[in-house]
């Protein structure tokens, strides 16, 4: 059986293939790009140290003639100018690729997670490997990978450079800037991996922890053990600090040893310089220059060298985060079962006025023993009002995901203006616009709330709205207007109100198809009626899909659906399916509570 380190590698390397190897492959000529100039720069940082050096030390000697410094004038002048330069577009260049990188990766994991949003997931997970690991990842590149590479091809350069002119000082200088360069990374990964772990298993446990019980604070307080949650919260948070004090204190020695052995070459360097330059007869005295231009030519190297111990223990602890980040999206491979949900693959324009059509759709959720939905048939022409209805668990909420595109059908089309609806991305809030059972307002203005449904929307548009919704009364006593803060989850409006202002954002963004889920949740008979009547004026020319329990109203629909078990049980207009079907008018009958 394999031991949990083997599975843990073995969880590594799956996650290294799946989350970092494609991004590398297809990013190789940015990366090779970074890597040379990343060299470049780190070698003229060197060359311009050693002409300064010599600059330096030749002008001290009063030569008899300013032409004497002429070379080493322009090389100084040359690699200083070229070494930011050089710097500048190195940064660029890998800061680029690896923004575009992560920023995909991002994209990559939020879609997975979307998939199986509402499945047993701790939000603290979900946060820890959106901020810390995706965090993680983008700096593998540039805090680990590039430093590692470049600082590594430098000190081969310049042990070789060194040799050239005397072996036996190529090789003191490889085995002491081998402690900074090779010892110390080797050490810090063996002994700082296992550390590194425990610190970010202690900060995810923290960030899990502190996510569910600041959504369970109120049981907590109620149930009068605020102290344990304390208790629990510090105790977790202790052992975070203690895991972080722990590391620091490692890094402060293993940064010690490698600033010693750095202090030994320097003076290695010296002596060497001093002894094979000095004592020269004086028509070579400019020899004795080398001296000045080995000694500073060796301290940017040091700089190079000293960031390799800390960016072996960071890719290490990538690799961490990369096995969890593989755990938090494991559910993005999609089981035999399940169509995977397409990535917004560019399709065809949508028109204006679009409609829907569902062929022999069918959903199964992963693992579920049963269809949630099957054979479903349905055309939705432009500027039709239909209601959905359907007892709890008769599958609306799974219908309403796949014409909204969240989820793919494990068999059939949906399609909205001939294109699969789950493959529309980001075009798909220009075309159809949502209104939750209980739609969030943001703690910010009423008109920054509005202008969530269309960011350009001017103050008179967005008043106009509201007056349409029947909000101009309560706008007008507002102490400010239109300008006055909603509190965070729009807590100073009832839900009736806080329904139309989700209307009003919903007219703002102007979609062509309106999906409304249980609009009526929670409001009294009076609002449901005003609410019911202000959404068939304001969406009269749009095509609107109302999902719903109860057929209150369902009168003034142009058609109704009503699903059973996963199936479409009964479908037609009001009025027809009154006139000819017994179970419709036992359904309104029942309803009414007659
Ligand atoms: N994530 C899931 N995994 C497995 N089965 C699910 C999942 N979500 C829903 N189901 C099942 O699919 C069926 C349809 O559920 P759905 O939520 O679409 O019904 P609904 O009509 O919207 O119910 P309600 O009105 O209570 O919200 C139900 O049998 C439900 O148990």
């Amino acid at each position: 059986m394999p031991s949990k380190a083997d599975r843990r590698h073995a969880g590594e390397r799956r996650a290294f293939k799946t989350w970092v190897a494609p991004y590398l492959a297809r990013h190789r000529l940015q990366l090779g790009v970074a890597i040379i100039l990343g060299i470049t720069a780190g070698a003229f940082a060197c060359a311009l140290m050693v002409t300064s050096g010599y600059l330096v030390s030749a002008s001290a000697a009063h030569p008899d003639s300013i032409l004497l410094l002429f070379v080493p004038l322009i090389l100084v002048r040359v690699f200083g100018v070229g070494k930011p330069v050089i710097a500048y577009i190195e940064r660029l260049a890998s800061h680029d690729w690896v923004l575009r990188m992560t920023s995909d990766l991002r994209r990559r994991l939020y879609l997975s997670l979307e998939r199986t949003a509402g499945a047993s997931r701790q939000v603290g997970d979900v946060m820890g490997a959106l901020s810390e690991d995706i965090g993680h990842l983008q700096n593998l590149y540039l805090r680990s990978v590039f430093p590692l590479i470049v600082g590594g091809a430098l000190y081969l350069m310049a042990a070789v450079c060194l040799g050239a002119i005397d072996l036996r000082m190529g090789l003191f200088f490889a085995a002491g800037c081998g402690v900074a360069a090779i010892i110390a990374p080797a050490v810090s990964l063996w002994a700082g991996a296992e550390r590194e772990r425990d610190r970010k298993q202690a900060k995810r446990d923290l960030y899990t922890e502190l996510a569910d019980n600041v959504l369970g604070i109120a049981d907590w307080t109620c149930s009068g053990r605020r102290q344990d949650y304390l208790a629990r919260h510090l105790d977790l948070q202790q052992r975070s600090s203690a895991c972080e004090i722990a590391a620091r204190r490692f890094d402060r020695r293993r940064d010690l040893l490698v600033q010693a052995s750095f202090g030994c070459v320097a003076f290695a360097i010296l002596l060497w310089a001093a002894g094979r330059f000095g004592g020269q007869p004086a028509a070579v005295s400019d020899a004795a220059n080398w001296i000045a231009a080995f000694c500073l030519g060796f301290f940017p190297l040091t700089d190079e060298f000293s960031q390799l111990p800390g960016a072996a223990v960071e890719g290490a602890g990538h690799l961490g985060a990369l096995e969890h980040l593989a755990s938090v999206a494991s559910t993005s491979d999609a089981p035999a079962d399940r169509a995977p949900m397409q990535e917004a693959a560019p399709c065809a324009p949508v028109g204006s006025k679009p409609a829907i059509a569902l062929q022999d759709a069918a959903f199964r959720y992963p693992d579920a023993p049963a269809d949630a939905l099957d054979a479903i048939g349905l055309s939705i022409p432009y500027g039709q009002h239909i209601a959905i209805l359907g007892r709890s668990g008769a599958g609306k909420s799974t219908l309403k995901a796949l014409i909204h595109g969240d989820l793919s059908p494990t068999r059939g089309s949906i399609e909205i203006d001939g294109a699969p609806s789950c493959s529309l991305g980001e075009q798909m809030p220009r075309i159809m616009s949502v209104v939750h059972q209980d739609p969030y307002l943001f703690g910010t203005t009423l008109y920054d709330n509005l202008c969530v449904g269309r960011a350009s929307a001017t103050r008179e548009e967005a008043l106009d709205a509201l007056d349409k919704v029947g909000l101009s009364n309560l706008v007008s006593s507002l102490p400010q207007g239109i300008d006055t803060m909603v509190d965070e989850g729009g807590l100073r409006f009832s839900g009736g109100e806080r329904h139309r202002i989700a209307l009003a954002r919903i007219l703002l963004a102007d979609a062509p198809i309106v999906m409304l889920d249980e609009p009526f949740a929670g409001l009294d008979p009076v609002t449901e009626s005003k609410l019911l009547a202000t959404l068939l004026d304001v969406f009269a020319d749009k095509t609107l899909i109302m999902i719903t329990h109860h057929l209150k109203g369902i009168e003034h629909m142009d058609r109704v659906v009503f699903l059973e078990n996963g199936s479409i049980a009964l479908d037609g207009a009001p009025a027809d399916l009154k006139r000819t079907s017994a179970r419709y008018r036992d359904l309104v009958a029942f309803d009414q509570g007659l």
